[in-house]
């Protein structure tokens, strides 16, 4: 298989290496283009594939196009694809917000495939969101999905608005952890421990209780339960979050999340 990818930065980069890695396709059949000098540069030095800095008629050699550059830069991409892509050739987005119905506009092509991974990816540890054209016969959706696997889990969704809905949930979700968890780092200095200590202390903690929503037999009420004893130290906690409303707060940023990636698809 022969796969081309434009825009090569963080997402991009993560599904390549995840490819590479499974010896899903070969550096000499995986086509890099990149905009940024800079990042050009440095994908040439790891020797991650054939780097190059525009899309040319190279690209049209390829069975899988990914697009993984920002939504806004899409209107500096389209025009010169358009030019290029051949009938056969599938597109894969990854783009935040843009519809299906867009994509095959701007590119005057109907086989696009659209996906929502988040950075996980980067670990083979990602979980992605994807549904496609129905002009996308099966055995291309599935060659994609094995793609996207490689990257972690994935799930297809018959209804493309639902990918907003991933876009905000999953897509964006590393980062509400990363809140989440600097807060609790800081709550710690704030009570007197070092940077270092704050920071072992919360990640092992969030570690360990991942493992045991998956490990455990109880519902997310039973081991919030578990941890709060009566008139206890959680409870005090629980309560004052409760009052500040952190719960419907983290909803609401959520859907605001979602009702971002409905914009992006206005340009
Ligand atoms: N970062 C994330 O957590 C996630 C991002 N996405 C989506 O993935 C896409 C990429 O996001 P990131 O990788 O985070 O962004 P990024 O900024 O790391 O990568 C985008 C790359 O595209 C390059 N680029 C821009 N215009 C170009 C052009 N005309 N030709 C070739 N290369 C060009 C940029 O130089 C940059 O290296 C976005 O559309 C985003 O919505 C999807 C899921 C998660
Ligand atoms: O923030 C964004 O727009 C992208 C989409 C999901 C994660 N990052």
């Amino acid at each position: 298989m022969k796969i081309a990818i434009v825009g090569c930065g963080n997402m991009g980069m993560a599904f390549a290496k995840s490819f590479l890695q499974y010896d899903l396709v070969k550096k000499d059949n995986l086509l890099l283009i990149e905009k940024s000098a800079d990042r050009s540069e440095a994908l040439k030095n790891e020797k991650a594939g054939v780097v190059v800095d525009t899309i040319g008629p190279h690209i049209g050699e390829t069975d899988l196009i990914i697009l993984s550059v920002k939504p806004q830069d899409f209107n500096s991409v389209h025009e010169a694809l358009r030019a290029v892509i051949q009938p056969t050739q599938i597109v894969l987005s990854i783009m935040a917000g843009i519809p299906i119905a867009q994509i095959q506009e701007k590119l005057g092509h109907p086989l696009v495939i659209r996906a929502m991974p988040n950075t996980p990816a980067m670990l083979g540890m990602g979980i992605t969101g994807f549904t496609a054209a129905k002009e996308v016969d099966s055995s291309s959706l599935r060659r994609v999905e094995n793609l996207i696997n490689a990257t972690g889990r994935s799930i297809f969704l018959e209804d493309e608005s639902m990918l907003d809905a991933v876009t905000a949930l999953s897509g964006s979700g590393p980062a509400y952890f990363y809140y989440v968890v600097k807060a609790m780092i800081d709550a710690g200095k704030q009570m007197g421990f070092d940077d270092a200590v704050s920071a072992l202390l919360v990640k092992q903690t969030m570690l360990g209780a991942y493992h045991l929503i998956n490990t455990a037999d109880k519902s997310l009420d039973e081991l919030i339960k578990a941890v709060a004893s009566k008139g206890g130290t959680t409870e005090a906690a629980l309560r004052a979050f409760e009052s500040g409303g952190l719960a419907d707060t983290l909803v609401s940023g959520i859907k605001a999340a979602q009702t971002r990636s409905t914009e992006l698809s206005k340009g």
